[in-house]
Formats: structure tokens, C-alpha cells, sequence
């Protein structure tokens, strides 16, 4: 119902005015469900560098802090980490309806998603071989929602339902568990605190360990801005009483305020968000687990079991091994090291070596990280039989896409789960794509570099992109 969206959209602009929130009479929330982004915000007149377009008091973020929740039952956040902790206070204040402070801005949230957590295992089988397939993690929610949420809340019914005869049911917690920890998954951010001490770095950034430590919140209207890789133009910054929302550069009248999810693979932004855009390739990623390195490794035959098993134990205490390893996108001016992982540079170089060199050489072998003719083989025949856990090639999905394309181009309609398949063609043919590249830059490589004088040249090791997570 197109009225209920705007009106809701005014409510939820005028409720947040009302609680001394500022907002440039330069920018407008817009309806942009015509573009699939839903609600979004527009710059309605030129805008400067710096200039601010709105700001939140801290005290209307929708957080543990500021919820009653944390007076009422504080003890029911002892044992709960930041992404709990928010799920219960949002469960807790969207119980209290029109009580709560925060029910116009409920309002405009969403109740449905795209993200990996709600498609149906159809679905998600057009993801074919992609890792993160492995990473949405529902049954541990589902355990963590059943085994500690749900039991809390039912110590503290009182709270969470006063005055009601009816209580919702463990599957209706555990629905609403699901909802909540969605929307933080793609609306929240982690709040710096005051004094946090926890700089950012130039670019916005903290380390992941910085981060973690961070609470997290909900800022109405800052989470009305929708990302497109880099076409970010606004930042939001912690100020001691407030939170602002500034304009990183000139935005002209008429476009898209962007914020920054951060530099996510395509895979990602599906799982966290739900969406995809053509802007996000260039972060695509494929991930080579750990297993199968070790088999392609013990197939060659030239180390046993118990060698390889000594060696990942020597790694892993040095930090080299990780369940899975990243191969990025190429580009012209990149090797094919630049793209592959040095952890997995490293950890198929040692396993490659014979067991006289490996005892002379692995104190030395953690910094080297170059990668040898020999390695580049290896990984040639490595990263084939990761392409052929795919079950359609790059030329079958691109046909797929583009069918599915045209089809769109005709109807101008596309049912949830249509949609949700073309994104996950496009995230497997992504995948496969880097892959590719990857084999036919591998295939040159190794002749090349055989050749003992060149063997420096041009197979130094580039350390890859270091994974930094937006504030
Ligand atoms: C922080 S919210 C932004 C506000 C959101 N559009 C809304 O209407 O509530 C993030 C969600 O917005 C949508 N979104 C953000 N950027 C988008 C884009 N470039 N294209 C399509 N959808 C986008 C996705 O559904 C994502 O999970």
C-alpha cells in the first residue's frame, strides 16, 4: 500500500524531529522501492563538502543504554554479548508497542528479508560450491535464539509482557529473535562511546578487535542510507552528544546519499544485506578450505599424512592457518600472487617442501612468501578442482543471467524467489569468473618462471588486501 509506505516514512521524519534530531531541509527520504532499495535518502538540493545533513542525539539510538529494558532487568545482559544484547532490547521494545518510544521508527523497519537466512534451501542451492553457503549460520542462531534467549525472556515475562494473558510462543520469540538480529545485521552500527579511546583510523575504520568490544545500536535515519561499493558520499561521526551524518563531497540535487558498508564480496553483501549491485565486483572473493589444499597435496603423493598434519600444526601456531583462503579479483596490472592469499602462498610452498629443506628452512618459511613454479602448479590443479565443485560453467551461467535479464527486460516484474535466484547466479558466476582467471594465469606462470633466472623476477609476493571492517 503505497500510502501506508509514505505515510509511515512522514511519521517516522516527524517523530524523529520531535526528539531534537536535526535534518537539512537539503535531503529527503524517498521512496525508492522503483530502484528494489526501498526506503533511501536523496539530496532534494546541491550539497557541500562537510556539510551536515542531519544529526541523532545519542540518547534517541535505539540501544541497551538507552532502552528501559537495562533498568528494569540489568542482570539480563550479564552473560550476553553486544548482538544479543540488542536483539533482546529490540524484542523488548517492539513488544511494547505504542509504549514504546521507538514505535514509529519500527514502523518503517522491515519485517521481511533477502539475506541468506530466509531463502529456502532451493534457493540456496544456486549458490552451488559458494563458501558462504557455510557461513549463515541459522541452526547455531536458532540454538543461541532457543537455548539462551527465549529462557531469559520467559525469566523476566513481567517485563516483557505486562499485563498479558497470552504469551507468545517459544517459535514466536525465536521468529522475532530471527527478525531483530537481521535488521542489526544490516541497519546497526557499532557505537563508539564517548571517551571510547578506539581510534579510527583516516578512513572510518577500527580493527575487528576494536570493533567487537564496540555496543551496537540502532540510528534512525542513518540506517536509511543505502551502499554501493564506492559510491559513498556520506559518513556518520560520533560527536559527544550526538551522532551526524556529513557529506564526504559535493552531492548534486537529485542523487542517492550513500553511506559505506565496507569493501564486501558480493557473496557478503547477500548474506548480510540481500542485495547485490554490479559495484561490488571488483571485492569478490572465492575461498579454497584448507581441506582440499591438503588433498590435492596428499594425492601428489610426495608427503604423508602424518608430514602434512606436523606442518599445519607448525603453521597454525604462527597464524598461517585458516579454515579457508581467499582468492581476489585479477587485474591487469596484478600477478596472480597479488590475488591469492600469502597465508595460502605459504602453506602450499611448506607443504611442498621435501622434508630435509622443510627442517632447514621453515624458521624462515613464514616471511618468504614467494611463490615458486613449483607452488604455481600445485595451485593450478588446486584451484581446478575448486571449479569443478561448481556444477554449471562460466559460459552456462552467463547464458542463464542473461535469459533471466531479458526476461525481467519484458515483464518489468520479478517474484522474491526470481530475484533471489539471479543474485545467486551472479554471485556463483563471480566466483567462477575469478577462478578462471586465476587457472589461466596460473597455467602461464609456471613454465615462465621455471626458468632458474627468472625465478625472482616476477613471482615476488604481494601481500593481499588487508580485511579491515567498517565502524
Ligand atoms: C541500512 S538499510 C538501508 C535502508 C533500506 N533501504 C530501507 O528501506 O530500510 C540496508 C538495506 O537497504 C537495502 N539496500 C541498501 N543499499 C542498496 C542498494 N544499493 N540497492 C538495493 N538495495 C539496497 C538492502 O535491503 C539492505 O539490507
Amino acid at each position: 500500500m503505497a500510502d501506508d509506505f509514505h505515510s509511515k516514512s512522514e511519521a517516522f521524519m516527524a517523530w524523529l524531529n520531535s526528539y531534537s534530531a536535526t535534518t537539512s531541509n537539503k535531503i529527503a527520504l524517498r521512496d525508492l522501492r522503483r530502484k528494489d532499495a526501498g526506503r533511501g535518502v536523496v539530496a532534494t538540493s546541491d550539497i557541500e563538502e562537510d556539510e551536515l545533513l542531519f544529526s541523532i542525539p545519542r540518547t534517541s539510538v535505539l540501544s541497551v543504554e538507552n532502552s528501559q529494558l537495562s533498568k528494569k532487568a540489568p542482570s539480563l545482559f550479564i552473560e550476553l554479548d553486544p548482538w544479543l544484547s540488542l536483539i533482546v532490547v529490540m524484542i523488548y521494545e517492539y513488544l511494547q508497542g505504542p509504549n514504546s518510544i521507538w514505535k514509529p521508527y519500527f514502523d518503517i523497519l522491515p519485517t521481511e528479508f533477502d539475506t541468506l537466512m530466509f531463502w529456502t534451501e532451493e534457493e540456496l542451492a544456486e549458490l552451488h560450491a559458494s563458501a558462504v553457503r557455510e557461513k549463515i549460520g541459522k541452526k547455531d542462531a536458532d540454538k543461541t535464539f532457543e537455548e539462551i534467549l527465549v529462557p531469559l525472556i520467559r525469566q523476566n515475562a513481567d517485563t516483557f509482557f505486562p499485563g498479558a494473558n497470552v504469551h507468545p510462543t517459544d517459535l514466536d520469540l525465536v521468529t522475532l529473535a530471527h527478525r531483530m538480529g537481521s535488521t542489526i545485521m544490516a541497519y546497526a552500527f557499532d557505537i563508539e562511546p564517548v571517551e571510547s579511546g578506539k581510534e579510527a583510523d583516516e578512513d572510518g575504520y577500527v580493527s575487528e578487535d576494536e570493533e567487537e568490544a564496540l555496543p551496537k545500536g540502532m540510528v534512525p535515519l542513518a540506517d536509511m542510507l543505502n551502499a554501493d561499493a564506492d559510491w559513498n558520499n556520506a559518513r556518520l561521526f560520533y560527536e559527544d552528544e550526538v551522532l551526524t551524518m556529513k557529506a564526504l563531497k559535493p552531492i548534486m540535487t537529485g542523487e542517492e546519499i550513500f553511506n559505506d558498508y565496507g569493501p564486501l564480496p558480493r557473496s557478503d553483501l547477500l548474506r548480510r544485506y540481500g542485495y547485490v549491485t554490479d559495484n561490488y565486483t571488483p571485492y569478490d572473493v572465492v575461498e579454497i578450505s584448507l581441506e582440499l589444499v591438503c588433498d590435492i597435496i596428499k594425492n601428489e603423493g610426495k608427503i604423508d599424512e602424518s608430514s602434512i598434519e606436523n606442518r599445519i600444526e607448525y603453521l597454525d601456531e604462527r597464524g598461517v592457518v585458516t579454515s579457508g583462503y581467499d582468492i581476489s579479483v585479477p587485474s591487469i596490472h596484478t600477478s596472480v600472487a597479488s590475488v591469492l592469499s600469502p597465508e595460502l602462498i605459504i602453506l602450499v610452498e611448506s607443504l611442498l617442501l621435501p622434508e630435509a629443506e622443510w627442517a632447514r628452512c621453515k624458521k624462515n618459511i613464514i616471511s618468504t612468501e614467494t611463490l615458486s613454479p613449483n607452488g604455481a602448479e600445485t595451485l593450478l590443479k588446486i584451484v581446478k578442482a575448486r571449479a569443478a565443485q561448481y556444477s554449471t560453467t562460466l559460459a552456462e551461467d552467463f547464458s542463464e543471467i542473461s535469459n533471466l535479464r531479458n526476461q525481467i527486460g519484458e515483464s518489468h516484474r520479478l517474484s522474491g524467489s526470481e530475484k533471489r535466484r539471479i543474485m545467486a547466479k551472479e554471485v556463483r558466476h563471480g566466483e567462477k569468473h575469478i577462478l578462471d582467471e586465476a587457472m589461466k594465469a596460473l597455467t602461464v606462470f609456471s613454465p615462465f618462471t621455471k626458468r632458474p633466472e627468472k625465478r625472482n623476477d616476477g613471482a615476488a609476493l604481494y601481500t593481499g588486501p588487508n580485511k579491515k571492517t567498517r565502524v
